[in-house]
């Protein structure tokens, strides 16, 4: 993997305010995800700002590709294009009198034609699931689409790594599971991202590797197990363990739980169980999974596979597969959470269709194999083209 965005030993005091960063680096590596979490206070709002240059450190090195960046306004907005922001508060970033304009100001000024804007704008209001709302005032919005709008503002300008300060504060638990099923569409299309959250059980599960920071240093970096693990930094950090952590701890303790593997979903969970007691093998024939590329998506072969197969759940994963079940009349079971939540039902005997496309496919495939190979289970995968071969 190669290294995108680098901090070095940075340092900054806000004018007439506090020291806000210290001995701060960091690596953030290319098509990686990482939380910053820690209390309010603590630096990460104003880490995140030095990474497209919005803020300048007092001492230290931030590079891009390996560059030092360059704090002139062009190479500023030539950085720009490439780390996108998205603020905490959608009202510091949107700007303009319509969805549409809002949405086009970075390729405008990035001197997109008229049909090139056009063409990145519609794409990004599809991924965020907005294009119903280009002509709609931002001011008249909810705070979710707010959101949104903000981040397709970002997405219209393609840039490889993304930044979102708390991508989930003031969003009720829906929009917060959309807003972060995107950055996981958005990751498996290739992007890099960092988020800052106050969120643990969110940054737990989501991160590849987790960032605590705490009076403007960074005091741990590591993969999420390993860093929500350790009691002692957890309390430096005012944060708590998630759940899935508490509850892996309590099942070791009652002797019900020795897997080697910390969970970190509900299916972990419902794995080490089953290896433990047997329980949910064996007892029921288990279902399997249907996989089909979004793309190649009809209304026939959709009705055809589900009655075929029996399918009994649908999941949807990703703008284009919601997009397409929707212009289909294709009623989506679920639409977030969408492997583990078939797994689970397949262990319980229901066939299952998923819908999605793009890298989030391969994701698919690699997680059902982790899944069966961690757990005991042989939860078979119906890939789109055996589909096709077999029928
Ligand atoms: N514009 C500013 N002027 C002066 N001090 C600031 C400014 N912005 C932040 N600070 C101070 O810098 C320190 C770090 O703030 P920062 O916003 O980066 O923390 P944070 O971890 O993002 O906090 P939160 O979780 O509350 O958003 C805090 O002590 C804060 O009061």
């Amino acid at each position: 993997m190669n290294c995108i965005l680098e901090l070095t030993d940075l340092e900054y005091h806000y004018p007439n305010g506090p020291k806000a960063l210290e001995s701060v680096s960091l690596r953030l590596m290319q098509g990686e995800k990482i939380a910053l979490v820690g209390p309010n206070g603590a630096g990460k709002s104003t880490l995140l700002l030095m990474l497209n240059g919005m803020l300048r450190p007092d001492s230290g090195t931030v590079r891009f590709r390996g560059e030092p960046i360059s704090y002139s306004r062009k190479a500023l907005m030539n950085l720009r294009k490439q780390v996108g922001f998205v603020f905490q508060n959608p009202d510091h970033q949107i700007i303009a009198p319509t969805v549409f304009q809002d949405v086009a100001f970075g390729p405008v000024n990035l001197d997109y034609t008229e049909e090139e804007t056009k063409t990145s704008v519609d794409e990004a209001l599809m991924y965020v699931g907005l294009t119903e709302f280009g002509r709609r005032p931002p001011h008249n919005l909810s705070g979710g689409e707010k959101k949104k709008v903000a981040m397709a503002g970002v997405l219209a300008m393609n840039p490889d790594v993304l930044v979102f300060d708390e991508p989930t504060s003031a969003l009720d638990p829906d929009s917060a599971r959309s807003i972060m099923e995107l950055l996981d569409e958005l990751h498996h299309a290739g992007k890099s991202i960092i988020i800052s959250t106050h969120d643990v059980e969110l940054a737990y599960t989501w991160a590849d590797r987790i960032v605590l920071m705490d009076q403007g240093k960074i005091i741990l970096c590591s993969k999420p197990t390993d860093a929500f693990s350790d009691k002692e930094l957890l309390a430096e950090a005012k944060l708590s363990k998630p759940v899935l952590v508490e509850l892996y701890d309590a099942l070791c303790e009652l002797g019900m739980a020795k897997s080697e593997k910390i969970p970190r979903s509900v299916l972990d969970i419902v794995g080490i169980l089953g290896m433990e007691h047997h329980c949910c093998r064996g007892c029921k024939a288990p279902g399997f999974i249907v996989l089909e590329d979004a793309d190649f998506l009809n209304e026939d072969l959709a009705e055809r596979i589900v009655h075929d197969e029996a399918i009994q759940i649908i999941g949807g994963m990703g703008s284009v597969a919601k997009k397409q079940a929707k212009d289909y009349g294709i009623p989506l079971t679920y639409t977030h959470g969408v492997i583990d939540k078939c797994l689970l039902k397949a262990i319980s005997g229901q066939n299952c269709l998923i819908i999605t496309s793009g890298g989030m496919i391969k994701r698919v495939l690699s997680r059902v194999e982790e899944f069966n190979a961690e757990s005991g289970n042989t939860i078979e995968i119906v890939t789109f083209d055996n589909y096709l071969h077999n029928n």
